[in-house]
């Protein structure tokens, strides 16, 4: 990386300190490399991605000082901003499928489809396998386990044309130039379109938000699109979705509003996002002017409902992306609020999908709750990462880890390399702490976390993804779902608490079959870690080295299922991340009043089996019982990610 920025900024501009760049048209990560601007901007109203890019953090002079940064080609044009939502040229409430690239008023398709076709271009020969240059290395998925359980499971498909997803779905997968699906593709794509629930598990990066997209954009679109319709909620519309997917980050919802955005582009499918921190109004404006699938976080999903603005009743399907974390104890009364006391209906009459990358066994009992007759799926061990992420840790004392981690950073730009770095800290105030430390030092860094206002989060994503600030210094806000591409190092300044939680960090990196490093800082006080890294290095191939292993051992019996929920049983197994069906555990499919009746032990495609692991009874406290664990507060507020 080259901590080299001056290249980057532009000139004169920006008035003193505040280093306010022009405003401009953000172009996603995926879509750029080009000189067009964005042309969502226009349409889609406000959004991270298309609002005022400002400079990073005004307070380094060295770097937000004196002017405007000029980010590759892009259109800083503040005409393209649209964030009113307004200029889809001449379409308006009710216009549908086939009207969007039809008339002379399609200079917006014509826009977005020139951002396809500056997509990274992947061949037959790429995608198979070669994985150089930039494309999807499917090769480094071809040993992956995959285990399906539950009734009657739907076999995989190889191919994306052997399932009937639509015509214009299948024409925005080729513009997205994906060529082949991904392990998880091929087979939760077709136990979605089966109209199947789903509980879901495979590795970050893998290529999940396809996989529960385009099986709801398929299914809206064979049976009609109802334009989202808005009944009358009082004097106001009420929007009335068909389907709903929660995340819970305002980030990730952004990000998942783009890609479905570009799954369903001319389809007519209307896509809203609606997240804390910005402003509601133009939101609702936004689900007035229809909505078949909105992208929410709980919180302010919660608050339109209760405003009378939104409905429920409509829903048929419901897909809930880090569903781990949605029902772990910070977010659950809200999901349960929202999915069983707020119209929506009830499991068997709405379909509900389920995706994470960690599914912890006492996660997967509470999510049974949401689900109907469902079918659990794991792509790979979960969590493995099938070592295309190489981890690396290193025993740092608490004193030393500015020092180290400024050696690192250095060795980083002494390769030269034009990558970014994302380093997660434990605390916010430690997140700003390191970020002040290093542009004091010289490195271009910026935080982002939970007490940052949503300017300021959105603003520092953005500088970080264009390669303006390529160090991200950030809370565990920003360590699920992100898909950053050039993430190529993965810094643990603090451990997280959690393994699932350091799963999902070092999973910003080694995405989409590419390489990655992740370096963790490891001390004596992340003692209950060391097991379950230990079996998680192994587990993916990793080197893992003599001292941690010795702490491994000696951490045996104090490792208490730490965490949020139980999980490693407290010398004999563990769930290994949720990548089994915790059904199997009960014997006769009576687990829960024998609502799994009809269970059968289930279908099983490739190799290494889950077999031999043996949970405790639930409540029997044999795993340990989540002693010890403290939860941060970004951990047990709800909102505090979301307002
Ligand atoms: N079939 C495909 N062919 C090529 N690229 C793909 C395919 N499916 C997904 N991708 C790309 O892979 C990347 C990772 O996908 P995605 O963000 O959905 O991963 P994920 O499994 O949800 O990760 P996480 O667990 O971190 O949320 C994205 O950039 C996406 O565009």
């Amino acid at each position: 990386m080259s901590w080299d920025v001056t290249g980057g900024r532009g000139g004169g501009g920006g008035g003193g300190g505040r280093g306010r760049l022009p405003s401009g048209n953000y172009v996603l990560p995926h879509l750029r490399n080009g000189p067009v601007a964005n042309p969502y901007n226009a349409t889609y109203g406000y959004s991270p991605y298309s609002a005022v890019y400002n400079a990073p953090s005004p307070v380094y002079g060295q770097y937000g000082g004196g002017g405007g940064y000029v980010l590759g080609q892009q259109d800083f044009s503040p005409r393209g901003r649209g964030r009113r939502g307004r200029g889809r040229g001449g379409g308006g409430r009710g216009q549908r499928l086939g009207e969007y690239g039809s008339s002379s008023s399609s200079s917006f398709a014509d826009a977005i489809a020139e951002k396809f076709d500056e997509l990274e271009v992947l061949d037959e020969e790429e995608a198979g396998g070669g994985g150089g240059g930039g494309g999807i290395n499917f090769e480094a998925y071809n040993d992956i386990p995959v285990k399906a359980t539950g009734s009657e499971v739907p076999p995989p498909v190889e191919r994306f044309d052997e399932i009937d997803l639509g015509e214009g779905l299948m024409q925005n997968i080729q513009r997205c130039k994906y060529v082949k699906p991904t392990p998880i593709q091929k087979h939760a794509i077709p136990i979605a379109v089966a109209g199947r629930d789903l509980m879901a598990c495979a590795q970050t990066g893998s290529g999940k938000t396809a996989a529960f997209c385009f099986p709801i954009i398929s299914t809206i679109l064979k049976n009609g699109l109802s334009s989202g319709q808005s009944g009358r909620g009082g004097t106001r519309m009420m929007a009335q979705p068909s389907a709903l997917i929660l995340s819970p980050t305002r980030e990730l919802s952004c990000q998942i509003h783009e890609e479905a955005k570009k799954f369903a582009f001319k389809t007519g499918v209307k896509i809203v996002v609606a997240y804390g921190g910005a402003p509601i109004q133009q939101q609702l404006y936004n689900l007035e002017k229809g909505v078949d699938i909105l992208v929410a976080t709980p919180g302010r999903l919660a608050d339109m409902i209760d405003r009378g603005r939104v409905s429920l009743k409509m829903i048929k399907h419901l897909a809930l992306d880090e569903a781990d974390r949605m029902l772990d104890m910070g977010f659950e009364p809200q999901i349960r609020k929202i999915v069983q006391q707020m119209g929506m209906p009830p499991p068997g009459q709405r379909q509900t999908m389920l995706f994470s990358a960690t599914f912890p066994d006492e996660i997967q009992r509470l999510a049974s709750d949401f689900l109907n007759d469902y079918i659990f799926l794991s792509v790979g061990r979960v969590g493995s990462s099938t070592g295309l992420i190489s981890q690396k840790v290193e025993l740092v004392q608490d004193m030393d880890k500015r020092s180290h981690v400024m050696k690192l950073l250095h060795g980083q730009k002494a390769n030269g390399k034009r990558d970014l770095t994302l380093v997660f800290t434990e605390t916010k105030k430690g997140a700003d702490a390191l970020e002040y430390y290093l542009c004091k030092s010289g490195l271009p860094a910026i935080a982002i976390h939970g007490d940052k206002v949503q300017m300021e989060r959105e603003r520092a994503l953005r500088s970080f993804k264009a390669g303006v600030t390529p160090i991200l210094v950030a809370t565990d806000v920003a360590s699920r779902g992100l898909d950053i591409p050039n993430v190529s190092h993965v810094i643990n300044y603090d451990m997280p608490k959690d393994i699932d939680d350091y799963v999902h960090r070092i999973g910003r990196t080694g995405r989409a079959g590419k390489s990655g490093l992740a370096t963790a800082f490891f001390s004596e006080q992340n003692m209950s870690l060391a097991k379950p890294l230990v079996e998680l290095m192994k587990e993916s191939n990793q080197e893992v080295p003599p001292w941690l292993s010795e702490y491994a051992k000696n951490s045996s019996n104090t490792y208490t299922g730490g965490g949020r929920y139980r999980r490693y049983g407290g010398g004999g197994g563990g769930s290994r991340h949720g990548g089994y069906d915790f059904r199997n555990d009960y014997s006769g499919g009576g687990y829960g009043g024998g609502s799994y009746g009809g269970y059968e032990s289930g279908s099983y495609y490739g190799e290494n089996g889950y077999g031999g692991y043996i949970a405790p009874p639930a409540g029997s406290g044999a795993g340990g019982g989540g002693g010890g664990y403290e939860l941060g507060t970004e951990a047990v507020v709800a909102s505090g990610w979301d307002m």
